[in-house]
């Protein structure tokens, strides 16, 4: 068993796109008193500021370069969390499905990841943390003391975007949603660097069928579970 850390364990929530990560990453952190670490939200902001650039998505040496003068960072705003990139709140821009589609393209490239990496262990070291993302339980924090993999039919997850898009006025049809969350599927598996991946001793849930708090609950048993442990030693 790993040594107590310092503020807590480490819980991973990795999962496709549209699987409910972030919802419930929020939650449970609440529930926890833990910090919600949207790596995401990291990426997306590597992939604003290279659009806004003009770096092409296969420039590895200006992505390399651009990722060393990047600070991505998370301000509690009440109940939510804005994310800033070199103190410009990009919580908004960074939410497109423009950029969503770029983000997929440019965290296949490795200088991102790896600098990335660096950033988000350097954030989670001491525990109190929840990660999410497609790496965390397999590259960032294999050894994290909670794993979650979070999974949906892409159907559902493509319906549950589409109905986000739609409350925010965006007029993508139902099919077109579902047949980008595919896309963004197969970018996800298939690329060559830290692909999205189930790991081997991650908690596998299915919420295609489950309610949000359905997922918490499952979600916060198993954390309490696991830090119950931590107290006997
Ligand atoms: N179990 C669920 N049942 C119904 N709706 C859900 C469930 N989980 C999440 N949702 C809804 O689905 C949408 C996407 O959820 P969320 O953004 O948390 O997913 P995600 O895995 O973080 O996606 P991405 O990786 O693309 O950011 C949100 O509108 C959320 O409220
Ligand atoms: N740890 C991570 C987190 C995200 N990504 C990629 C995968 C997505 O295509 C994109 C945006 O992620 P989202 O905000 O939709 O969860 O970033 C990754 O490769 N690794």
């Amino acid at each position: 068993m790993s040594a107590v850390r310092e503020n807590g364990v480490i819980v991973a929530i990795d999962g496709p796109s549209g699987a409910g990560k972030s919802s419930l990453t929020k939650l449970l952190a609440q529930r926890l008193g833990y910090i919600h670490i949207d790596t995401g939200a990291m990426f997306r902001a590597v992939a604003l500021m290279s659009k806004r650039a003009g770096i092409a998505t296969d420039d590895d040496a200006r992505l390399a370069e651009l990722c060393r003068g990047l600070d991505v960072t998370f301000v509690r705003d009440g109940a939510s969390c804005r994310v800033l990139a070199n103190g410009e709140d990009v919580s908004t821009e960074i939410r497109t499905e423009e950029i969503g589609l770029l983000t997929s393209a440019i965290s296949a490239r490795k200088p991102v990841r790896e600098a990335l990496l660096t950033m988000q262990r350097a954030m989670g070291a001491k525990g109190g943390v929840i990660l999410e993302g497609r790496d965390i339980g397999t590259v960032v924090f294999p050894d994290a003391e909670v794993k979650f993999f979070l999974s949906a039919s892409a159907e559902e997850r493509g319906r549950r975007r589409y109905l986000e898009l739609a409350a925010r006025g965006d007029s993508a049809t139902l099919e077109e949603t579902i047949a980008k969350v595919i896309q963004r599927d197969k970018q996800d598996e298939g690329r060559e660097h830290a692909p999205l991946k189930q790991a081997d001793d991650a908690l596998p849930i299915d919420s295609t069928s489950l309610s949000i708090e359905e997922v918490l609950s499952v979600m916060e048993n198993a954390v309490r579970e696991r830090l119950a442990q931590g107290d006997k030693g």
